[in-house]
């Protein structure tokens, strides 16, 4: 009840945006809302089969939310197609029937993208789980949409490659392709955008193309538009992902972790900061505030320090890791760093990493029965010391309790601002400070989103971060690859 006060405060927000979605907006179809009608189910079980259309509300719930403040709202039915071909005719019979789609990975998103605010056809691409090829001499893999980023790294284990972009969640590639998606890795091996070499997508009439032609797997192009990365981050509004070809890499030789922990958030900031302009090509480096420290050691039974800390990882060969190691420990010193903790063993290493990508819940579980609200913005490295610096001391001032982690070799930092969902003052108090944080990181030349996307509750944001001009683009690219605003309507763009 009160997380849908949270969206109507975002909503009176958008009231006083200055560029005219209105306008933009009458250029494309409404979406009505309306159950999928009797007629329209049948034909879905003559496509996909019975067994795999779902009308049952636990169905329907499980994918009606993601792991977002962002309340339930369940899509009239879900299906599970097994093939792109069978994913091709239900798009055209919604297209037919002007039928809102929301493509469904796992679900794990940040910013409400899979909720069914109109209703409408779920479609779970989970059951198209093969891995289609691996061509490890060319360094490249295709996969279906229900490959997940952990399926595939167990699958290439054997063959000396892995797929380095790594959200916390066990998600799908896909989806990952979607949301444009990064992680602990990206300061080395790049985001999604970097690592996508071709996409087959279904488009809203159900169809089929391919981003970068049929077949293109090279790591270089200048055939044409840029399809393949229009789609990336296009979070279910332009089509459905059906197939992703995917960069891979080789195992790294020998692989080094640390913890280091700092006497205020500028120095740590600082360090990294320093670390990157030397030209060290770290793997990891990431930030935990000493409230984050505190959730992390409660979370998963640690006993770190609980002062602002950053956990670092050096990738290559063993003598050139030793050595990045000594210099960036030596930074650390520098900056007031104390307790350079190595983590050389594996399972040392695996078990410290895991414990980082569970920082979400460890912050969440700090007030039980509480909701939160992540926020992703991201800023040029340089600028990274000031706005985080200046974010925490916002929060320090406010009564909302923020825990901050980041990926701060990328300028990108998440607060989990906990908030008790039947508190409209929290609720208000955090959009506040989510809006301030927006606002600062894009006067820095930031982007309000470095990671998560848009989905429901940055749209506002990003209103403000590209203007007029750049609004209306998106809206003539929607209009044109979806005439009838049926892609995850109201997702990305006020078109709901
Ligand atoms: C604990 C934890 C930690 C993290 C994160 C989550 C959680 C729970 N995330 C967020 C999340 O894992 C990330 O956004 C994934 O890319 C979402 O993938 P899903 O398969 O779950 O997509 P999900 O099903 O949640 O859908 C997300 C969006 O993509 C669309 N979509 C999904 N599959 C599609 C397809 N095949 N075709 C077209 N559209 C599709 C959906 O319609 C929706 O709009 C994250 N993220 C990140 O970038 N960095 C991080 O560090 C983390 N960390
Ligand atoms: C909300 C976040 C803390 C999840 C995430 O992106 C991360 O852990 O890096
Ligand atoms: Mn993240």
């Amino acid at each position: 009840m009160m997380l849908r006060g949270l969206r109507i405060l975002l909503g009176t927000q958008r009231s006083h945006i200055a560029v005219n979605l209105t306008a933009q907006k009458s250029t494309l179809a409404q979406v009505e809302n309306g159950a999928v009608s009797s007629s329209v189910i049948e034909k879905l079980v003559e496509i996909c089969g019975s067994k795999d259309v779902s009308t049952s509300t636990p169905v329907r719930e499980q994918h009606g939310r993601d792991e977002s403040y962002h309340h339930c709202e369940p899509p009239d039915v879900v299906v599970f197609p097994t093939s792109t071909e069978k994913v091709s005719q239900v798009a055209r019979l919604c297209y037919d029937h002007q039928i809102p789609i929301i493509p469904f990975g796992s679900g794990t998103g940040m910013e409400g993208g899979v909720t069914a605010s109109k209703g409408g056809v779920c479609v779970d691409v989970t059951k198209m789980d093969q891995i289609e090829a691996v061509n490890a001499e060319d360094f490249d893999c295709t996969v279906q949409s229900g490959v997940t980023r952990v399926g595939l790294n167990n699958s290439l284990r054997d063959t000396g490659l892995w797929f380095p972009v790594d959200p916390g969640a066990d998600c799908t590639l896909c989806g990952m392709c979607a949301t444009g998606a990064s992680g602990t890795n990206a300061v080395r091996y790049g985001t999604m955008r970097e690592n996508v070499m071709n996409l087959e997508v279904v488009l809203s009439d159900g169809r089929i193309i391919e981003t970068a032609g049929k077949g293109t797997r090279t790591k270089k192009s200048s055939a044409g538009y840029n399809l393949t990365n229009l789609f990336v981050g296009s979070e279910g509004t332009l089509g459905i992902i059906t197939k992703a070809t995917l960069k891979l890499y080789g195992q790294p030789e020998s692989i080094l972790s640390a913890i280091c922990h700092f006497p205020d958030v500028q120095s740590a900031v600082d360090t990294v900061v320093q670390t990157l302009q030397c030209g060290i090509p770290m793997a990891r480096i990431e930030l935990l505030c000493e409230k984050m420290m505190d959730a992390f050691n409660k979370y998963s039974n640690y006993d770190y320090k609980v002062t602002p800390s950053l956990f670092l990882e050096f990738h290559g060969a063993e003598n050139h890791v030793d050595d990045q190691g000594k210099i960036v420990a030596e930074l650390c010193e520098a900056n007031g760093g104390t307790q350079f903790n190595w983590a050389k063993d594996m399972d040392e290493r695996n078990k410290l990493w895991k414990a980082r990508h569970m920082c979400f819940y460890a912050a969440t579980s700090l007030r039980p029965g509480a909701r939160w609200l992540a926020t992703d913005v991201c800023v040029p490295i340089s600028r990274l010391p000031e706005i985080v610096v200046e974010t925490k001391k916002d929060i320090d001032n406010s009564s909302i309790l923020g825990p901050i982690v980041g990926h701060v070799g990328d300028g990108n930092f998440h607060t989990v601002l906990v908030v008790m969902p039947d508190s409209p003052e929290e609720i208000a108090e955090a959009s506040a400070l989510h809006d301030r944080m927006a606002e600062r990181a894009m006067k820095l030349g930031g982007t309000c989103t470095g990671e998560h996307g848009v989905g429901l509750g940055k749209r506002h944001h990003l209103v403000t971060q590209f203007g007029q001009g750049g609004m209306d683009v998106m809206m003539q690219l929607k209009q044109t690859l979806d005439p009838k605003n049926i892609m995850n309507p109201g997702k990305v763009l006020f078109t709901d």
